[in-house]
This record gives structure tokens, C-alpha cells and sequence, in this order.
């Protein structure tokens, strides 16, 4: 499957896709896939409608040929897709975007119940862009990383299979899709669940979901907790299916729900907007900041949410309250009801 996320202005989102599976197929092939599907879905495309940006098996690479595609028909060099290539508008740290922010706000609100990652043992699924940059956040703030999973099993094990130094090799694995069961080469310890996931086979102490919809169900959710884990944020979008989402709710700690926690990738896909409007590149650094400011604004506005309705740490009440609220108060100020 090739899912990309369409993100209207103000920041709003969506989601359009295809069936087309690149597993197995030559750049050429999924070349002439991206082009095709850009020729159709360029004429509703626009900087200010709809911008197409990343998501499940589109990457830098598929950006780069849908990007190509749009230039070729339209003939502008517009901001109009997100993730591009540094060399032609794209931002820094928007690959890292997701997998960091959603540390960030982990990391913040951990602050908030004064805890601290260091020294965490964190169940991370997935080993994609999202997977990817926050196992490398959480090993450089001093976390554990106990799973990586990808759709063909996942993978374990306890304070030392996976560090910084060895990080690069699951990199260079995804770099060209590879499999994750391939970690097994550089490690001795790590053990590997064919067809499986890693809620019930895990101990940690914060769960990050960061592979798909619908990958933790309430008798996974159950496990986890039972075996020790406190805090969970998704970095997948919807990964936990409601009746999971009740025992986090009732068994751990925090639980963040996605449209907060995994905000970073969309916010500084709008960073990449505005410095494409200003014709300009910031630094690592600075985006790293404002991606930093933002995950804090986040968690501050869904945390004194919760507080006002009553329902203090309820983050999901939160985020949702939040949002709603902002929407309806534009709908209202735009008269669209009285
Ligand atoms: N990229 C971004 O900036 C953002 C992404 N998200 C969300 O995060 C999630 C991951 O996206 P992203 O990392 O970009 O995608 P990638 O395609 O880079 O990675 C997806 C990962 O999930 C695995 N996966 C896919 N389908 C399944 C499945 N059915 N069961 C188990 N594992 C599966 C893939 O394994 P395999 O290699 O075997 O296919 C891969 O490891 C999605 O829900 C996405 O919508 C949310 C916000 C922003
Ligand atoms: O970068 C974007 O515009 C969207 C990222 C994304 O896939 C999401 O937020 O779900």
C-alpha cells in the first residue's frame, strides 16, 4: 500500500492512497507509479488546497518522482509537496520530524509526572520513518529500546541489543525496505517473532506504537500493562483500537493520543511551507527548536484542557476538546453558524 497525507491549509488533514504495493519493486516501476498517480491528482493539488506529504510507504524517494511529475505538468516549483529533498526546498529535520516530536512530548510530559526517560525500557513498533527517528531519540536521551517490528514479525531484547553505534544498520535496512529480521547479523542477543508483534512478548515502561492502525488490541494492551508499562503515546495514526485505549486509560500512567503525539511531522511539514514562501532554508538547529516549541505548546494545551473540563491527565479528553474547540470557535467567528 502507498498512503499519502494531504494537508489542507490552515494545517487541517487527510489521507489518499492506492493499492499499488512497493514491495519488491524496481525504482523504475515505482517511478512510472508515481507519475501516473501525480498526473491524475495534480489538478487538485495546490499550496494553498492540498499538500501531499508522506506517509506509509512514501518516503524521499516517491516525494522526489511525485514532485517531478508536478513540475513537469504544471511547470512551478511550488511548496506544494512536503518531505522534499534538501537540495530543492525540502526543510531539515522533516524525516526526523514525527519520530522526534512524539519523544519530545513523551519526554515533556514525563517531566510533568516527574519521571524521566533515562533509563526507560521503550516498546516501540515499526521500524518506517516514524519507528526509525524515535528509537533514535529515545536511545540519544538516554532510553532503552526494547522492539522494532515491521510487517513480517518484530524484534527484541533487553538493555544492549540495540545502541546509538549499531542504530545505523536498521537504517541502512529501511533505507532499502529491507527486513528487520536482517538486525539479527548484528546481534546477539536480539530475538526475532516471526508474524508477530511486540505487546505481548515485552517489559517496558512506555509503549510507542509507530506502525500502523489498529496494531494494539485490548488483550495486547492488557499484556503490556501487566507487564509494567506506564506510559504510552502513539506515533502511528489510530494504532490502538478503543478497547485498548480503556485499559491505557485505566492502567497506565498517560496515554497520548496520536493527533497530538504525532503532530511533529505535519508542523514542520508547515515549517517547510513557510520557509519555501520565504525562499529560505533553516538550520537543523532552528527547526529542531521550533519542533521542540511546538511539541511543548501541544502538551501544554492539551494538559490545562484536561484540567478545565475537570478530567486533569486525561490527554486524550484533552486533545480532542482542544481540537474541537478550535474548530468551532473558527466556524463561528467565519459565521458558518450563528
Ligand atoms: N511519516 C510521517 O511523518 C507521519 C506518519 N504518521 C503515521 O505513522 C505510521 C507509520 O508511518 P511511516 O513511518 O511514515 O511509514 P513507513 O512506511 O515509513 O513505515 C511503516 C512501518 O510500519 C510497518 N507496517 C506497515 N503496515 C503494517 C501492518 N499491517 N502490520 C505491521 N506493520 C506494518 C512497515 O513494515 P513493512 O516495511 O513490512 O511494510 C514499516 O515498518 C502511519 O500510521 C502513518 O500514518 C503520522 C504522522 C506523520
Ligand atoms: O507532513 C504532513 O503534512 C502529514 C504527516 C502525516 O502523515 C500525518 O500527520 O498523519
Amino acid at each position: 500500500m502507498l498512503l499519502i497525507a494531504l494537508t489542507g491549509l490552515p494545517m487541517g488533514g487527510g489521507k489518499g492512497g492506492s493499492d499499488f504495493d512497493p514491495k519488491g519493486k524496481s525504482d523504475g516501476e515505482v517511478l512510472r507509479f508515481c507519475q501516473s498517480f501525480m498526473t491524475e491528482l495534480s489538478r487538485y493539488l495546490g499550496a494553498d488546497t492540498d499538500v501531499p506529504a508522506g506517509d506509509i510507504g512514501v518516503g524521499g524517494r516517491e516525494v522526489g518522482f511525485l514532485f517531478g511529475q508536478w513540475k513537469r505538468l504544471t511547470s512551478l516549483h511550488t511548496g506544494v509537496l512536503t518531505g522534499k529533498g534538501l537540495l530543492w526546498g525540502g526543510s531539515n529535520i522533516r524525516p526526523e520530524a514525527t519520530g522526534y516530536g512524539l519523544v519530545y512530548i513523551v519526554d515533556i510530559a514525563l517531566k510533568h509526572h516527574k519521571d524521566t526517560i533515562k533509563g526507560k525500557r521503550v516498546a516501540i513498533s515499526g521500524k518506517g520513518n516514524v519507528a526509525e527517528f524515535a528509537a533514535e531519540k529515545v536511545l540519544q536521551l538516554g532510553g532503552i529500546v526494547v522492539s522494532l517490528s515491521d510487517s513480517d514479525g518484530m524484534i527484541c531484547g533487553g538493555r544492549k541489543w540495540i545502541q546509538l553505534e549499531q542504530f545505523t544498520e536498521v537504517r541502512k535496512i529501511e533505507a532499502r525496505r529491507g527486513r528487520i529480521k536482517e538486525y539479527l547479523k548484528f546481534s546477539k542477543t536480539a530475538k526475532y517473532y516471526e508474524n508477530d508483534r511486540p505487546w505481548k512478548h515485552v517489559k517496558c515502561d512506555i509503549a510507542l506504537p509507530s506502525a500502523t492502525q489498529n496494531e494494539i488490541n485490548k488483550s495486547e494492551a492488557e499484556a503490556l500493562v501487566k507487564n509494567g508499562c506506564k506510559y504510552v503515546a502513539e506515533g502511528a495514526n489510530m494504532p490502538s483500537d478503543p478497547e485498548a485505549i480503556a485499559v491505557f486509560k485505566s492502567g497506565c500512567k498517560f496515554f497520548i493520543p496520536a493527533k497530538a503525539s504525532n503532530a511533529g511531522g505535519v508542523a514542520v511539514s508547515g515549517l517547510e511551507m513557510s520557509q519555501n514562501s520565504q525562499r529560505t532554508q533553516w538550520t537543523r538547529e532552528e527547526v529542531d527548536n521550533k519542533l521542540h516549541g511546538i511539541m511543548q505548546n501541544i502538551f501544554n494545551n492539551i494538559s490545562s484542557t484536561a484540567d478545565d473540563l475537570g478530567k486533569a491527565g486525561d490527554y486524550q479528553l484533552g486533545a480532542n476538546a482542544a481540537g474541537f474547540k478550535k474548530v468551532a470557535d473558527a466556524m463561528f467567528e467565519q459565521g458558518m453558524v450563528l
